[in-house]
């Protein structure tokens, strides 16, 4: 079976399935390199579930998944990994709260935690102080993780994901945690990122839409594991679409580049 060069993620009829339930699928997905991919639905959806595959953390139990042009269970996940950057609260709650944030971004590159344990280069320093200075944590840098509020790991474990220069990069609530100014600076940032024609393709999980940056192209709604639409986001992230899949009356907003949604009277 081959996939398209252009497709980053080539899921056919991928479902995650334990303990006799299906946590997702089965699902049909493509995402190509300048797309910009939101996922919303309500909690144990299986929003979760699904991009772990995408970010080669779980097998499919069913179906064919290609990332980046491998067909997982076919390659080495290490090699994958190496080009997918994840800020998840999986890999958060990793991270020990003595590392210092410096070294945690720094040795991204080399899928290590801790500073000292590989090689580093002038460029790699320079690259992780500016990283941080593009995240809004580069006061945060001798801090060590464990002293640092919730908005300012989001921040941080950002960084890290963009410190390997990404292909995919899968952000799973980004923002969860931060208040309302935090949310702001990083949603334009991630707008910012999604507008540049060099950043990598990008897979947002959030569970409001306000948190949707300007710049994203396509949505993905799930409910109950199945997919309630996918597509072009101005035409997936209707209210329609949403109420469907929150199974209450949401009426969504566009205003400007951004979207809204409350209970519709
Ligand atoms: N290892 C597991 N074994 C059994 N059930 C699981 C397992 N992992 C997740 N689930 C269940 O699968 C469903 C989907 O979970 P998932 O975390 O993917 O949802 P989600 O949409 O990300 O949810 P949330 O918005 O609450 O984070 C949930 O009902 C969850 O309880």
């Amino acid at each position: 079976m081959q996939t398209d060069p252009d497709w980053l993620i080539d899921f056919r009829g991928v479902e995650l399935r334990r303990g006799g339930n299906t946590l997702v699928g089965p699902v049909d997905w493509q995402v190509e390199l300048d797309e910009r991919w939101v996922i919303i639905g309500p909690n144990g959806a299986g929003k979760t579930s699904l991009v772990r595959m995408a970010a080669a953390e779980e097998f499919p139990t069913t179906g064919t998944a290609f990332l980046m042009g491998e067909r997982l269970g076919k390659t080495d996940m290490r090699d994958l990994r190496a080009a997918i950057g994840i800020s998840s609260a999986a890999v958060q709650h990793r991270i020990p709260d003595e590392e210092r944030v410096f070294d945690l971004v720094v040795s991204a590159g080399y899928a290590v935690l801790g500073r000292w344990r590989e090689e580093y280069l002038d460029m790699d320093f320079e690259h992780a102080q500016e990283i941080l200075r593009q995240v809004g944590a580069e006061h945060l840098k001798d801090r060590t993780w464990g002293t640092l509020s919730e908005g300012e790991k989001k921040r941080v474990i950002l960084g890290r994901a963009l410190m390997i220069n990404p292909e995919l990069l899968i952000l799973d609530e980004p923002t969860a945690g931060m208040d309302l100014g935090g949310r702001e600076d990083l949603v334009g940032y991630l707008g910012e990122l999604a507008m540049d024609a060099d950043a990598p393709a990008i897979v947002m999980i959030t569970h409001h839409v306000e948190e949707i940056p300007h710049g994203f192209t396509h949505a993905m709604i799930l409910d109950e594991g199945r997919v309630v639409a996918m597509g072009l986001i101005n035409t997936v992230l209707t209210s329609e679409n949403v109420s469907r899949a929150f199974h209450q009356p949401i009426q969504v907003d566009r205003i400007g580049e951004r979207y809204f949604a409350r209970r519709a009277k």
